[in-house]
């Protein structure tokens, strides 16, 4: 699908209701599958959603994952402690260019019977389930923190628990957070003191009733529009004050562009006036938020405001190189941008070419990240159904709020 998207008038408004956040849903699935008595609300409707739910049913044969990161990693460490289990897990071309040694060298070190059917060190995975009777292992933290959640949430359900040390600087630190939080909130006893994160075994739980909140990712594309539009009130469902999700982190850095946050019980309003006043440069580390890099620069552009944005190094291994996927369709916009492995610097100013047509690279957020673009000029998304993996209703939602959205 291929859609041209053109915004006729001034002025946004509307209300949307965005689906729940794939990386709660995603983890609480696994929970519910080692814990039984679970009751998940508002769970996410995304593709990665979907294959993690299909996937976990599974004890044996081919388990395709396509191109949901998480369920690859999450599913690889339930597999491997699952007694009885002999699957082979697999993704699209993509996750089978996305590195995962990491998590299996720790998993091996703890007795796991993992072994990679075609490249070393990448999916696809034969993956023998054994129970896991060691405690204490050491990972990387550098790279990506779902190696480490996926070996946290499994741990409750080993014999002696899990003692895991990260060694070197921890990235994506909040969802490591996420994860420690709603084992937490199921009856499982987690420490993180400095390096060392410990887990407790969980043999016997209490039915519970979580409600999933919804994606803050997925957010940022109404903060993004709201930040472009002179004269825009968004209001998004359902979220809370205190999230789990690191990409809450929205609230502070869209005021900078201009952009009020104010929460009415479950909804949340975003708010620009014209008089607000944008900064010029927006200087951002998001070693802790990476899933935004794409929103903001491409926000930061439309705003003609100039960025510098570190700690991307793990932009480079997600659905894509986001990097060059950046620099090169921002560039082909008119803007002028230099990247590096994990920084980003856009230069202020400049004008915005109309009628441009954007590739995705089976990237859900470059989709999204430039539709807000369309305020601005008619622009093209290229391979628009990618949006799937995370938030299936977007070109909908964005057509409730007077966006274009013409099938070509
Ligand atoms: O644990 C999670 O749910 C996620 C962790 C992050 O990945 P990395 O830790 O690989 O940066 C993030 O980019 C991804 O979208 C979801
Ligand atoms: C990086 C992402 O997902 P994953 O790593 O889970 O595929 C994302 O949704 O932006």
């Amino acid at each position: 699908m291929r859609v041209r998207l053109n915004f006729p008038g001034k002025e946004v408004h509307g209300e949307i209701s965005v689906t729940g956040s794939k990386s709660e849903s995603n983890r609480l699935l696994l929970l519910k599958a080692l814990l039984q008595d679970l009751e998940i609300k508002n769970l996410s409707n995304s593709d990665d959603t979907r294959v993690m739910k299909a996937g976990i049913e599974k004890t044996s044969g081919m388990v395709d994952i396509h191109h949901a990161g998480t369920a690859m990693r999450f599913l690889t460490a339930y597999f491997a402690t699952q007694p009885g289990c002999d699957v082979v897990l697999t993704g699209s071309a993509r996750m089978k260019e996305r590195p995962i040694s990491i998590l299996v060298d720790a998993l091996r070190a703890l007795g796991a019977a993992i072994t990679y059917t075609e490249k070393d060190g990448y999916p696809p995975l034969h993956i023998k389930g054994t129970s896991i009777v060691k405690h204490e292992v050491t990972l990387d933290a550098d790279v990506s923190s779902q190696y480490i959640s996926a070996l946290l949430l499994v741990a409750p359900n080993l014999e002696n628990g899990l003692e895991l040390t990260l060694d070197g600087k921890i990235t994506s630190l909040p969802y490591i957070k996420m994860t420690l939080a709603l084992l937490e909130q199921v009856g499982v006893k987690t420490d993180f003191t400095s390096n060392v994160i410990t887990i407790a075994p969980l043999k016997k739980n209490e039915t519970k009733v979580l409600t999933v909140e919804s994606d803050w990712s997925s957010a940022s594309y109404f903060y993004s529009i709201a930040s472009v539009c002179e004269q825009a009130s968004i209001v998004i469902s359902s979220y809370k004050p205190d999230s789990l999700q690191g990409d809450s982190v929205l609230q502070e850095i869209y005021r900078d562009l201009g952009v009020g946050s104010a929460f009415m019980e479950d909804r949340l309003m975003l708010k620009r006036v014209a008089e607000t006043e944008q900064v010029s440069m927006m200087k951002l580390d998001l070693a802790n938020a990476p899933d935004i890099a794409q929103t903001i620069a491409v926000s930061c552009f439309a705003n003609g405001v100039g960025c510098e944005l570190t700690g991307l190094h793990t932009l480079k291994i997600k659905e894509t190189d986001r990097l060059e996927a950046l620099k090169t369709e921002l560039t082909k916009l008119g803007a002028s941008i230099e990247v590096t492995n994990d920084t980003l610097y856009l230069k202020a100013g400049g004008d915005i070419r109309p009628e441009i047509a954007i590739d995705t690279y089976n990237d859900h957020r470059m989709a999204m990240a430039f539709a807000p673009l369309a305020l601005k000029v008619p622009i093209i998304i290229n391979d628009a159904g990618v949006v799937s993996k995370s938030y299936p209703g977007f070109w909908d939602d964005l057509a409730s709020l007077g966006f274009e959205v013409q099938e070509l």
